[in-house]
C-alpha cells in the first residue's frame, strides 16, 4: 500500500451548537411508505426491494428503533458536554424523517445560532455515510436561503477513533467467548469458530470512489477507502482479541437492481459456505453501524441468525457502540479537536488509515448523480459565513 497523504486538517474554530444528524426513520404504521419514498427518491431502487423492506419495518409496529437511539445519544452527549462544562447545544436532524435537516437549520438560525458542527451517525466514507451528509446540508443552506449566513462543518470520519472501535473490542470479545461457551456446553470445545464483521454493501462504483480524490493518488486495498477502512477496523480488533482467530469482512442489506454489482460476500452466503467447511459456531460483530437500528434488527439478528440456526452454528452478535460511555466520550473528544474552548490537540487514530479528513477533498466520495453543492469539501462555497458575520450570537 502506498503512502496515506496528510489529511487536510481544520483550524480549531468557535462554534455555537453540535447538529447531530442521522438517516430518520418512520415511527409508525403510516409513516412507512412515505419514509421509503424519501430515501430511495431518485435513486433506481426497485419496488419489490421496497415491498420486502416495508415488511421488516411493519412487522416492528412500523417503527424503526433509529430516533430512539439517536434521541438516547443526544441525550448521553447533552450529560458529556455538561460534565466537561462545553456550552454547546445539541440539535438533531435527519435526512429521511422529522425533524428534517432543512427544518432544523432553520429554526438553528432563528434561535441565534451562526457556526454549527456537525456529527453524523456514519463512521466511514462512502456517498451515503459522508458526501451525502455534506451535500444534505449544502441542499439545505441553499433551499432555505441562509446559505452565506449559516456556517456548518463536520468532524472527521471517526471509523478508526478509539471512541468507536473499543466497544467493538469489548463487544467482539464477550461474543467470542459466549459462542466458545455454547460449543463448550454443547460437548465441542475445540470446534472451529468464524468472526463475521458486517457492514453496509454498497454499490462497487461508490466503492471504488469512497475516499477518492481529484488530486491524490492513494491506493487501498480492493481500491476502495471503504473496504480498506474496514479491514484495518478488523485487523485492529482482532489484533487485539485473538490475533491467531479466523475472521472476514462480508456484506448486508444490499438493494438496487440485480444487474448492478454491489459489495460482497453476502452475510448469509458466508455462512452456508463457513458451515460447509466445518465452522460450528459464528460471531457477526456489526462493524459498519453505530446503533442497532433496522438493517442490524433484521439483517443480522432475524436472517443471519436464522441462517446460522438452520445449519446448526452456534450464533453471538456483538453490540453496536450505541451509547457505551467510550463512544459518547470519543465523540465529545472529536468535538473538542475542533473547538478553539476546550481545544485537545491529539487526534487520536487505531489504525493507518487515520486520523481521517476534517475537510474532504474536492469529488471525494462522488456518486455521479450530478453535482450538489457540499459543505466540508476543499474549495467549497457552501456552508461559510465570511469573516465578520460569523459573529458570536
Ligand atoms: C453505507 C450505508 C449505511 C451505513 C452508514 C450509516 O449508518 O449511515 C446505511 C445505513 C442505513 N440505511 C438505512 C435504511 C435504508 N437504506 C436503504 C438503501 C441504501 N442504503 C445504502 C447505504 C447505507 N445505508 C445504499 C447505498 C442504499 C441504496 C439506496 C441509495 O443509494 O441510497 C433503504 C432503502 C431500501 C433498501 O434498499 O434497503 C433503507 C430503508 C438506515 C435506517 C435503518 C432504520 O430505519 O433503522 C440506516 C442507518
Ligand atoms: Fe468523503
Amino acid at each position: 500500500m502506498s503512502a496515506i497523504f496528510g489529511a487536510p486538517t481544520a483550524e480549531p474554530q468557535h462554534y455555537d451548537a453540535i447538529l447531530l444528524a442521522s438517516f430518520g426513520g418512520p415511527e409508525g404504521q403510516e409513516d412507512v411508505i412515505p419514509f421509503l419514498r424519501n430515501v430511495t427518491r431518485g435513486r433506481g431502487i426497485p419496488d419489490e426491494r421496497l415491498e420486502e423492506v416495508s415488511h421488516h419495518y411493519r412487522a416492528n409496529g412500523g417503527i424503526s428503533p433509529i430516533n430512539a437511539q439517536n434521541r438516547a445519544l443526544k441525550a448521553a452527549l447533552e450529560v458529556e458536554l455538561a460534565a466537561r462544562n462545553i456550552n454547546l447545544p445539541v440539535l438533531w436532524g435527519n435526512r429521511n424523517w422529522n425533524p428534517y435537516i432543512p427544518e432544523v437549520l432553520q429554526s438553528a438560525y432563528d434561535a441565534g445560532h451562526r457556526r454549527l458542527l456537525m456529527l453524523t451517525t456514519s463512521a466511514y466514507s462512502c456517498y451515503s455515510s459522508c458526501r451525502q451528509y455534506r451535500e444534505d446540508i449544502g441542499m439545505a443552506l441553499t433551499e432555505t436561503g441562509l446559505d452565506g449566513k449559516l456556517a456548518v462543518d463536520k468532524i472527521r470520519q471517526y471509523f478508526d477513533h478509539p471512541g468507536f472501535v473499543e466497544p467493538f473490542i469489548e463487544g467482539t470479545a464477550a461474543s467470542l467467548a459466549q459462542v466458545r461457551a455454547d460449543l463448550a456446553a454443547a460437548g465441542t470445545p475445540d470446534a472451529p469458530v468464524h468472526i463475521l464483521f458486517a457492514t453496509h454493501s454498497i454499490p462497487m462504483r461508490d466503492a471504488e470512489a469512497a475516499g477518492s480524490s481529484e488530486y491524490e493518488l492513494r491506493e487501498f486495498a480492493e481500491g476502495s477507502a471503504y473496504v480498506a477502512q474496514h479491514l484495518a477496523n478488523a485487523e485492529a480488533i482482532m489484533a487485539r482479541v485473538d490475533p491467531g482467530q479466523d475472521w472476514s469482512l462480508v456484506y448486508q442489506s444490499r438493494s438496487g437492481a440485480p444487474h448492478v454489482p454491489w459489495l460482497e460476500p453476502d452475510i448469509n452466503d458466508a455462512i452456508n459456505e463457513l458451515a460447509a467447511n466445518g465452522t460450528k459456531g459464528v460471531v457477526v460483530v456489526p462493524l459498519g453501524f453505530v446503533s442497532d437500528h433496522m438493517e442490524v434488527l433484521w439483517d443480522l439478528d432475524t436472517e443471519a441468525r436464522e441462517t446460522s440456526r438452520e445449519l446448526g452454528l452456534a450464533f453471538d452478535r456483538a453490540p453496536t457502540p450505541s451509547t457505551h460511555r467510550k463512544f459518547v466520550t470519543g465523540l465529545v473528544d472529536l468535538i473538542c479537536e475542533r473547538t478553539v474552548e476546550n481545544n485537545v490537540a491529539e487526534r487520536p487514530a487505531m489504525t493507518k488509515l487515520g486520523p481521517w479528513y476534517d475537510v474532504c477533498n474536492t469529488g471525494c466520495c462522488a456518486n455521479f448523480r450530478g453535482e450538489k453543492p457540499a459543505i466540508a469539501e476543499v474549495g467549497r462555497t457552501v456552508g461559510v459565513v465570511s469573516a465578520g458575520s460569523g459573529s458570536r450570537p
